[in-house]
């Protein structure tokens, strides 16, 4: 019997040592950069193709670069032999688990690996934004400190303390996001999810409904997956729902927010300031989200540590190796754990 077959789509940064012992045991195939989705969805029909025999394919968030989103049209496409999707990210909203489902192909993601590069990047932006250090470090790199003086034209920020911060998604990301919080001083921290969690897990936290995190919450901090239900689950009706001079932080996914009625409520003020590392359509970020010195942004760094990365790109092996050894992958998206053809490998 032949190696078994594994498509890499997308690049390795640093777990090249692991992935490269895992070479010698897989027939593995990556293929060209410079790949369109539609040069990808010939090969994947061609029977002769490279690709005939594929059984694992694993991908990273950027390879949606040359792929396009794992929909329907690729669940279809892809030769009968694959039988494992293998995400490297938490978030895999670029897999629309449902048509995988039907062609009883198994997708995985890295849940735990990157919660606490997620969750530091997070209170970064929330206590920046709260402070307001996007206005005091354009003003500094723009020079108008040495010119106007100390304070020169920053507009102030505000403490922790007396804030309520509402947590929407108390993941484990969202509860890493709260634990490091807690020691800042700020008054109270509520949440919402769909179900109530544990008295142990909620440490603390009040459970709340949507609408009640959106009235008391001085800062919402959005730690949810994007899924049809959470597409736009902040937009204009829920943004008039929040305190005036609320604070937002999102490093979830940029659809998350209806990214228009954000920027229409950071104009109006009804937003004080806003903490984003994620946008709707990366990598293009609006021109007024640029602008606003209201704004603390980055480019989707949220995992972007080295050891976290390296762990990632190990963990998507591993995976790979479940599957080859066991018929299984370690980290079955949660969608797939009650299917009926799941239960029966
Ligand atoms: O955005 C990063 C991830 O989903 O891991």
């Amino acid at each position: 019997m032949g190696k078994p077959v594994v498509l890499r789509l997308g690049c390795i940064r640093f777990g090249q040592q692991k992935w490269e012992e895992f070479s010698k045991t897989v027939d593995l195939i990556v293929l060209d950069d410079s790949m369109t989705r539609a040069e990808f969805l010939k090969l994947l029909q061609d029977p002769h193709s490279k690709l005939e025999n594929v059984q694992i394919i694993t991908r990273t968030f950027l390879s949606v670069n040359q792929t396009g989103r794992f929909d329907k049209e690729i669940a279809e496409a892809l030769p009968a032999s694959v039988k494992a999707i293998v995400h490297t990210g938490a978030g895999y909203d670029q897999v629309d688990v449902e048509h995988f489902n039907k062609r009883g192909i198994q997708v995985a993601n890295v849940p735990d690996i990157v919660t606490s590069a997620t969750a530091d990047n997070h209170v970064f932006l929330l206590l920046g934004a709260l402070r307001n250090f996007s206005s005091g470090h354009r003003e500094l790199i723009n020079g108008n400190w040495e010119k106007k003086g100390a304070g020169c034209s920053v507009t102030f920020g505000h403490d922790p303390v007396g804030k309520t911060v509402g947590v929407l998604g108390m993941g484990g990301i969202g509860r890493a996001v709260v634990s490091r919080l807690q020691p800042f001083g700020f008054e109270k921290f509520i949440y919402h999810n769909r179900n109530r969690l544990s008295p142990e897990l909620e440490a603390g936290c009040q459970y709340v409904s949507f609408d009640e995190l959106l009235k008391q919450a001085d800062i919402i901090s959005i730690n949810v997956p994007l899924s049809k239900a959470t597409r736009h689950i902040i937009d204009e009706t829920a943004i008039s729902k929040m305190k005036d001079g609320v604070v937002i932080v999102n490093t979830s996914r940029g659809a998350v927010i209806d990214e228009q009625a954000l920027i229409r409520g950071l104009q109006s003020g009804k937003i004080r300031t806003a903490g984003l590392d994620v946008f709707e359509f990366e990598p293009k970020v609006p021109q007024e989200l640029i602008d606003m010195p209201q704004v603390l942004s980055l480019p989707h760094m949220g995992t972007y540590c080295v050891e976290t990365w390296q762990k990632m790109e190990e963990f998507v092996v591993e995976n790979a190796i479940n599957m080859i050894e066991e018929g299984k992958v370690i980290s079955l998206v949660p969608e797939q754990k009650n299917e009926a053809w799941i239960k029966e490998l």
